[in-house]
């Protein structure tokens, strides 16, 4: 059986670019850049007045100010460069306005007072200028996101100050969701006593939704004539198969069966790791589609999905994952033979990962109480309290 780390580079080698394609800025939260942005303007684009005050001519900072200055109009935000007539006049000036021409300090409302048109002075000098100059934060055609980048809220302000009204993301794979097994039937069904309503599914359509994929879902029987019929249009038609169920011993296990039939590669099937040991994964040489086959249990299909596809996700978008590490709360023995996925509780003051216990990876209510997976990978020495370990969030 192959480790874990055996498992991640076969599933990474299958890396794919999907192309890019040009969508508007206000969809592309969660996605990556395929663009490098550049600034189209100087930032901010002219002198900025960063206080509500007058403007002045006061020349040298170390200058006395005037006891008071004649009151020449208003320059608000939003408004056209106005120009200060001589040093003993002032123009009232609001954040966010252009520096008037001829003025060089602004002295903010709370230093002075005005009555019958003149701004009388408290200050004897004043201690900054209050200017936000032009090009200080960046000069027209910086860089100042590279492609590549996830982007998030902030850069989408970022954007959209820069002009960036559509941005050339990343292509995302088409997904197809495919749950399998005659127990299942669907959410707004009652189950018969043998039966359960599927939830793996669910679980991995809106983990999809967080990597902005809108994936179809589909069901098949444990029927080997359904299964090959169904699985051979959705190798034609998708990207991406994630499968669950039907992998392990069974007698009606028939998913590697049917796909090897079907001319998908096998890659690996059974990991050194638990939960998720049956884990098939492999893809269709001539087509490309690759072929996440996870094991049933809700645990093991979940973990599965967040360590292989959202490593392989990334990677193919050009951006590897680094995955967050956290610190491990109390000792657990080693174990030469598996890796672990572990699942664990976060303290909210010391940041440390706790183990607790629940049902196996059948367990799907266990899911609602963790914070995530810790991987402990296969080794003969203990984990100790306070070891950082690779983690898996799933807030
Ligand atoms: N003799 C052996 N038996 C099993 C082995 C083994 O190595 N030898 N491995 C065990 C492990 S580990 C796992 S995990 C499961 C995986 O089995 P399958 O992938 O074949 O999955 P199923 O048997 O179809 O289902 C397992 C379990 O999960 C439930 N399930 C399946 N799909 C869904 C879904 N979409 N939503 C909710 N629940 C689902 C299913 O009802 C079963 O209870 O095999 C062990 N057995
Ligand atoms: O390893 Mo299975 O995936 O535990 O239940």
């Amino acid at each position: 059986m192959i480790t874990i780390n055996e498992a991640l580079q076969s599933v990474l080698s299958q890396q794919q670019s999907y192309g890019t394609e040009d969508i508007k800025l206000s969809a592309t939260t969660g996605r990556f850049l395929a663009e490098d942005i550049f600034t189209d303007l100087d930032a901010p684009p002219f002198d900025r007045v960063m206080m509500d005050g007058i403007a002045i001519r006061l020349g040298n900072l170390d200058n006395p100010l005037k006891p008071s200055y004649t009151v020449q109009g208003i320059q608000s935000a939003g408004t056209p460069q106005m120009e200060l007539m001589d040093a003993d006049h002032c123009l009232e000036v609001m954040t966010g306005a252009i520096l008037p021409v001829g003025a060089d300090t602004i002295i903010p409302y709370e230093e002075i007072e005005i009555k019958d048109g003149n701004a009388h002075i408290q200050l004897e000098k004043a201690s900054k200028r209050y200017i936000h100059n032009r090009g200080s934060d960046s000069k027209k055609g910086e860089k100042i996101i590279s492609k590549g980048k996830l982007i998030t809220a902030a850069d989408i302000g970022i954007l959209a100050t820069v002009g960036k009204a559509t941005v050339s993301v990343a292509k995302l794979p088409s997904v197809a969701i495919i749950s399998t097994g005659d127990e299942l039937v669907d959410v707004n069904q009652t189950p018969l006593p043998h039966q359960i309503r599927k939830s793996n599914v669910y679980t991995l359509w809106s983990a999809l939704v967080k990597e902005g994929i809108l994936s179809k879902m589909y069901h098949i029987n444990d029927d080997k004539e359904a299964l090959e019929n169904t699985l051979s249009k959705l190798i034609d038609t998708y990207d991406v198969l994630l499968l669950s169920g039907g992998v392990s011993k069974g007698k009606f296990d028939h998913i590697p069966a049917v796909l090897s039939d079907l001319g998908v590669h096998k890659h690996f099937h059974r990991v050194a790791q638990r939960p998720g040991k049956p884990f098939w994964f492999g893809h269709h040489p001539e087509k490309g589609t690759k072929v996440f086959a996870y094991p049933g249990n809700p645990v093991s299909t979940y973990v599965n999905h967040l360590f292989y596809f959202q490593q392989w996700l990334h990677a193919s978008m050009g951006t590897p994952l680094q995955l967050e590490v956290k610190a491990l709360g109390e000792k657990i023995p080693g174990n030469p033979n598996l890796s672990r996925f572990v699942s664990v509780r976060i303290d909210a003051k010391t940041g440390h990962a706790f183990p607790f216990s629940h049902n196996g990876s059948g367990d799907l209510f266990s899911l609602s109480k963790t914070d995530g997976f810790l991987l402990l990978p296969q080794r003969d020495g203990d984990f100790l309290e306070g070891e950082q370990l690779e983690f898996l969030c799933i807030r």
